[in-house]
């Protein structure tokens, strides 16, 4: 495999489980952006805030869990995006990626499956075929998106949760941990339990 210089945007929670598969793909990290952090994180330098001269040939990732904030980084980052995908992760051959996509440990995605760009694919979810996931969305751990499920720009779709085939959420929708999607759900709207209610509508 092909081993890159990356740089990170975003040095919190989520960016400590990113960090750790590019270092175990084997990929030369050299600095962690995002101005509340200092230090060091697993031996990478956090450089304070973005510095887009910064080694301009190095890949970028953007590294945060907050579907919002990866967008609004994401559009000022001049490094040209990569996709990280853990050692662990199955990801069909014929599925479709775009980039700076993060597919952590365990993460499944299936034949004919499309995802757009900095898509987080969390620890143990799943995305069965045919399954379309638009730009920032984040699947949370151990989700199960079934066969032909639609997810709309910037959704978050809680741990443990379950989207029954074919359905679809829209933008910038929240699914509470644990629910069970059995009917479209609109944008921006949050819902929770089992069958999946709305509990109110939220713009980020
Ligand atoms: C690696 C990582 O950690 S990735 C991050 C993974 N994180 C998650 O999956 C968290 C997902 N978040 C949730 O499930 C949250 O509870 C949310 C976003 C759905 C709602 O959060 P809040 O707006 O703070 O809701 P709040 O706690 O005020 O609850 C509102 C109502 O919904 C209920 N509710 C909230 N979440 C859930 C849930 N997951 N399942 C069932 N009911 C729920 C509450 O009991 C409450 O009911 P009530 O009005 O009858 O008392």
């Amino acid at each position: 495999m092909e081993t890159h210089k990356i740089i990170l945007q975003g040095g919190g929670e989520h960016a400590r489980v990113v960090l750790d598969s590019l270092l175990t793909l084997g990929h030369k990290v050299t600095a962690l952006f995002d101005p509340k952090y200092s230090g060091d994180l697993f031996g990478v330098p956090q450089r304070g805030s973005y510095d887009p001269e910064f080694e301009p040939h190095a890949k970028a990732v953007v590294a945060i869990g907050n579907n919002a904030v990866r967008k609004r980084v994401a559009v000022v980052t001049k490094h040209t995006f990569t996709n990280v995908i853990h050692p662990s992760a199955i990801v069909s051959s014929f599925a479709s990626l775009g980039t700076g996509n993060m597919l952590l440990q365990g993460s499944i995605v299936q034949a004919q499956c499309k995802l757009g760009n900095h898509v987080i694919i969390n620890t143990g979810a799943t995305i069965d075929h045919d399954c379309v996931i638009e730009d920032f969305v984040h699947i949370a751990p151990g989700a199960v998106l079934c066969g032909c499920v639609s997810i709309g720009e910037g959704s978050f779709i809680g741990a443990g949760s379950v989207i029954i085939p074919g359905k679809r959420v829209g933008a910038w929708a929240t699914v509470g941990a644990g629910a069970v999607v059995i009917q479209d759900v609109p944008d921006y709207a949050v819902v929770v339990g089992n069958p999946a209610r709305i509990i109110r509508y939220e713009k980020s």
